[in-house]
């Protein structure tokens, strides 16, 4: 396989380059110098064997009571990347030294934030009491954002390592987490970890998680996953603790389900599978139960982290598989895989996610539109999260609105699109789902039901036909030290939340928990409180349904003209201040133009605030004096290409970012 890679590489100099771009780490013009780690940067971001390193493992000896498959959760850097590290370590997964840095965050949006954004997988050989077992390990992400990634790998588990950072303590993420998994049935193994910092206070942390989460102080693993201290003790603890995947059967029909999978541009789609009955071997022919396709396996393997084949894949393991699986939307996660020519129940999959903000992403130009499709097709298989519905806007052309989980979810998504697809697109003002009762909707040939949901601004109805205004609520969970108290307090008032309990987590610490907006909370509410508290407290919420309000559409006029793609749904009682904000924003991030530009906010005709943009022309070559015509020439591109960035909207170039930025307080 990898020399087959080698000798295409050869031939193909100019494609090689261009992998080797999309992952950017190794990008590099000087193919002859580079040839060999140009291979192995190949081989490593797209899952296949260094050379050399091509073996085939066979697992089917270790017995499911053998097997443990179990996920770290935690709040945001709180160590859980380092940890799976020092795990991947211990059991010669990876072998130990200084580059072994986050192994597991491989994406390079990861590596450029420090943020885990997609759950990943890695499969650990450790030998405990003389006896080998299989370990299969599911690294999550910490932000709320990307929540989904941890609720779909519990189901994969029978277990989890619950992480607490010994100076932070239990933080909102933590606790969030701990239900998950407790609601689950999870066995819980609890872990302090940064033991080393100075100011690390392991016995706080533990009475805090024994006051919360009742867990036996004696049982606490105390670590430091940077330098390695005890790390041991968490895989005694997964193994003693941790029960085996006991519900699955080798002995029935195989039944698999993709719980995760990628686009790989040579394999096609590459499912991830916990196998849950049976097992699964290359030249087995398999069905999707969604789709009722079948496919003949071409290879199965686990992550080690990298792909490694494997001769086969029984119950209670993970692993992936080859099927050449062209089509991104054949592979869903959620999926269940069987036998050809056998009757199995399909497994429940997964309950779908729900976006909590919407907004449309178009291409920088029409002509990339096919281009756009497939590069969100592809991305959403590996991200199942994002909801996608096709939409057009008379400004932007064709384009999609999509569902996010948050707008972090959202941003990472736009750079994913770019940096793995180069796609550059345009996001419009984000909104979360409202939702309207209809008078006499019946009467109405576009509203099929009394009751519909209002994705965005160009949804909104008329008000003069609504009797009801809903928009969607969140519980909050707030920890803070007690000295902010107060300030937590009126900010969760002036974002029209509620408060319905505040609970001493220790003699330093409040756990408040308020219903809130989920609009007031989307967009910066937790900048706010990190600033307030001097970024001592730490927030999550879940969804709380909906509830009544009332609503009003903003909408934005540039030089008289109503701008869709910038209007905003907002509370009635915010219209005039958001109104006045979203204008002076706006004349900060428009660029001054060849003519005055005149900045409205307007509810139901009202205008309700302006700001200007008074004219100028820009002259790069102003301050050129005769010179060297190479000079203009590059001020004159740098000018083109900062234009290309901007979107015309009613004759005015828009920077790409301001229909982010207007939402902003
Ligand atoms: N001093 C010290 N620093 C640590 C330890 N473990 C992790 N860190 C540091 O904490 C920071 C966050 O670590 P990560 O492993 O990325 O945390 P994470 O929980 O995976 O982060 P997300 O996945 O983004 O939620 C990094 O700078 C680590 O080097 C530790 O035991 N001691």
């Amino acid at each position: 396989m990898a020399l087959r890679g080698f000798q295409f590489l050869q031939r193909d100099w100019k494609k090689t380059k261009l992998i080797c771009e999309l992952c950017s780490q190794h990008g590099s013009n000087k193919w002859l110098n580079h040839k060999s780690y140009r291979l192995l940067s190949v081989s490593r971001s797209h899952g296949a064997r260094p050379p050399g390193a091509a073996e085939t493992l066979d697992v089917s000896h270790i017995p499911l009571e053998r097997t443990r498959n179990f996920s770290i959760i935690a709040h945001i850097d709180h160590g859980k990347s380092t940890l799976a590290d020092r795990l991947l370590e211990i059991t010669g997964t990876i072998s130990p030294g200084e580059g072994n840095k986050q192994v597991l965050d491989r994406l390079q949006v990861e590596q450029e934030r420090g943020i885990t954004v997609k759950a990943q997988t890695a499969s650990l050989f450790y030998t405990h009491n003389g006896e080998e077992y299989l370990l299969n390990l599911i690294d999550t992400p910490g932000h709320v954002d990307f929540s989904y990634e941890v609720s779909r790998s519990l189901q994969a588990c029978q277990g989890v390592v619950l992480l607490v950072d010994a100076n932070k303590g239990v933080q909102a993420q933590t606790v969030a987490n701990f239900f998950l998994a407790f609601t689950s049935d999870l066995a819980i193994v609890s872990v302090v970890n940064k033991i080393d910092l100075k100011n690390a206070d392991p016995d706080r942390a533990i009475a805090q998680m024994q006051r919360l989460f009742d867990c036996d102080p004696d049982k606490v693993c105390r670590i430091s996953a940077k330098l390695g201290t005890n790390v041991q003790s968490v895989l005694t603890a997964v193994i003693e603790d941790i029960p085996p995947p006991s519900q699955c059967r080798r002995d029935e029909p195989l039944r698999a389900l993709i719980f995760d999978s990628w686009f790989d541009r040579y394999k096609g789609c590459v499912p991830l599978v916990a196998v849950v009955d049976g097992q699964l071997a290359a030249g087995d022919v398999i069905v999707s139960s969604q789709s009722g396709q079948s496919y003949e396996v071409r290879e199965v393997g686990l992550l080690r982290p990298q792909e490694t084949p494997a001769t086969q894949l029984c119950a209670g393991q993970v692993g992936y598989l080859h099927a050449n699986i062209r089509t991104a939307t054949e592979a869903q996660v959620g999926d269940t895989l069987y036998l050809k020519g056998q009757s199995v129940t399909p497994l429940a999959g997964f309950r779908r996610a729900k976006p909590m903000v919407y907004a449309g992403v178009y291409p920088m130009d029409q002509s990339q539109v096919p281009n756009l499709r497939s590069a969100i097709e592809r991305l959403t298989l590996n991200d199942s999260s994002v909801s996608v519905q096709v939409e057009s806007s008379a400004a932007l052309g064709q384009g999609w609105r999509l569902g996010f989980l948050g707008l972090l979810h959202m941003d990472v998504f736009t750079q994913r699109l770019q940096q793995e697809y180069d796609s550059e697109v345009v996001v419009t003002s984000p909104s979360v789902p409202y939702k309207a009762k209809i008078f006499g909707a019946k009467n109405i040939k576009k509203y099929r039901g009394d009751e519909i949901e209002i994705n965005g601004p160009a949804q909104f109805p008329d008000v003069m036909i609504v009797s009801e205004f809903m928009e969607p609520m969140v519980m909050g969970t707030i920890i803070t030290p007690d000295a902010y108290f107060g300030a937590v307090q009126a900010l969760v008032m002036e974002r029209r939340g509620h408060q319905s309990e505040a609970t001493n987590i220790d003699n330093e610490r409040i756990m408040v928990r308020a219903t809130m907006p989920l609009s007031e909370v989307v967009v910066d509410f937790y900048d706010e409180l990190k600033s307030l508290t001097s970024g001592y407290a730490s927030f999550d919420y879940e969804d709380a349904g909906y509830e009544t309000t009332n609503l009003s559409k903003l909408v934005i006029l540039l030089n008289g003209e109503p701008v869709e793609e910038l209007s905003l749904i907002v509370h009635t009682s915010r219209a005039r201040s958001i109104g006045r904000a979203v204008c002076a924003r706006l004349a900060e991030s428009i660029p001054r133009q060849m003519f005055s530009v005149a900045i409205q906010a307007a509810v139901g005709g009202k205008i309700l605030a302006r700001a200007d943009v008074k004219a100028l022309k820009k002259d790069v070559l102003a301050k050129c004096y005769g010179g060297d015509i190479s000079r203009k020439m590059k001020l004159l591109k740098r000018q083109a290409e900062g234009k290309r960035r901007m979107k015309r909207i009613a004759n005015i170039d828009i920077p790409r970012e301001t229909f982010v930025k207007v939402l902003k307080r």
